[in-house]
């Protein structure tokens, strides 16, 4: 059967699709805290739970050789996430964050660490509801480990370490179809540095089409072009807040994000994520707002280069400035970084720029999922206002 373990759990099922009578919210209802399992599930004998201390340089450093090793490859296994140290204490040390979210899975004997799994609270509105979930993500087992169905005991595992601080739904996004997807979003690269992007095999030639006619095609202005374009500071926290929460609230699912959430996501954090804001030369309002995160890949089997660097498209709010415009200056702005390629998802207003500022159709899509909470229809990417790393 296709997923034994997904047809066991409250999420969308496949006989559900389209039964309009089934009502839009939790699937089951929160269990009494004196119900949830107080001890974790079973694991193979081999093998024990450790809860990953990212405070830890060393516990830190195998979470990041872990999945340097063993995460995510693209379709053509060319290419493997190789998210940084600094990137996963970011992304997992977040406001109000809980250690016990942080799983690990080691051997017994050599105390090797073999898989992992996390979670990280957060606010996520669904219409008119916030609700708190539990944002699902660095699901990693080790190619030696694969199908000995270690996933779903660590989905079930890191489910209970939710529930324990009384929260009933999640978020969590896959390459692969599961039951089932709140949304399919496909994802748009712009190339950067087209002659490595072709070296490297990420991009292929264009028909009737020459390396130098390709490297100009995707050349970009040395500096950015809207008056009074700059990079995001403590200071412009209370005003980035109120314009993208006034932006988020237009789309079915987003986060709910306050001023401490904003701090901690959108301040200018080198090598992780690079934010930036257009401040009125006139009025000194701040009338609009790029944003993107750092996540190289290390590139597989090439003689000449080791890396990718790609920023990832992360929240962008535009009320004055073009939205084209602002997102061809966080273009110029990650090519002066020397990032090789900028990636996008097709969600909120993306569309409206990825053909006309040269972004390419990726070759997969990324589904999105809510764990305990149905929705009636599923979203177009537009009516998606989350991103996750
Ligand atoms: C270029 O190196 C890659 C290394 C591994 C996988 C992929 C393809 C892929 N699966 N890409 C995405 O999932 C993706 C494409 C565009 C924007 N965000 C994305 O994923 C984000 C969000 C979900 N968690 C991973 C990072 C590419």
């Amino acid at each position: 059967k296709k997923h034994k373990f997904w047809e066991t759990q409250p999420v969308g099922q496949y006989k559900d699709v389209g039964d309009t009578n089934l009502p839009e919210g939790p699937i089951e209802p929160p269990t009494p805290l004196s119900e949830v399992k107080q001890e974790p599930y079973n694991l193979p004998s081999a093998y024990e739970w450790t809860t990953c201390d990212m405070d830890s340089e060393e516990t830190c450093n195998e979470v990041y050789l872990l999945l340097k090793n063993n995460y995510v490859e693209d379709d053509e296994n060319m290419f493997r996430f190789n998210y940084s140290k600094e990137f996963l204490t970011w992304a997992l040390r977040v406001p109000g964050y809980y250690k016990s979210w942080h799983i690990g899975v080691r051997a017994k004997g050599s105390k090797k660490l073999v898989a992992f799994i996390t979670g990280i609270p957060a606010r996520i509105r669904v219409n008119d509801k916030v609700v708190k979930m539990a944002e699902i993500n660095f699901l990693c087992v080790h190619k030696k480990l694969r199908s000995k169905r270690l996933a779903p005991v660590m989905i079930k595992e890191v489910t209970r370490r939710v529930h324990l601080e009384d929260i009933w739904q999640a978020a969590y996004t896959a390459g692969v179809v599961l039951p089932t997807p709140v949304a399919t979003c496909q994802y748009w690269h712009r190339s950067l540095n087209p002659k490595k992007l072709i070296d490297v095999g990420f991009s292929r030639l264009g028909a009737r089409m020459t390396m130098s006619r390709t490297i100009k095609l995707y050349k970009l202005p040395d500096s950015t072009v809207t008056n009074g374009f700059r990079k995001m500071e403590l200071r412009d926290v209370p005003a980035v807040t109120r314009l993208l929460r006034n932006y988020l609230g237009q789309f079915v699912v987003a986060p709910d994000f306050d001023e401490n959430d904003v701090e901690h996501w959108l301040l200018p954090h080198e090598d992780v994520v690079d934010s930036y804001l257009v401040e009125s030369p006139e009025t000194h309002e701040i009338t609009d707002f790029c944003s993107f995160y750092t996540l190289p890949s290390s590139i597989l089997g090439n003689q000449s280069y080791s890396t990718l660097k790609a920023a990832y498209s992360y929240y962008n709010v535009a009320t004055k400035t073009p939205l084209s415009q602002l997102m061809n200056d966080a273009l110029i702005v990650a090519k002066q970084k020397d990032f090789d390629v900028f990636n996008a998802l097709d969600v909120m207003q993306n569309e409206g720029f990825l053909k006309e500022l040269k972004f390419g159709p990726g070759d997969g899509q990324l589904h999105y999922y809510l764990y305990n909470y149905r929705i009636r229809n599923a979203l177009r990417p537009s009516e998606l206002g989350l991103v996750l790393l």
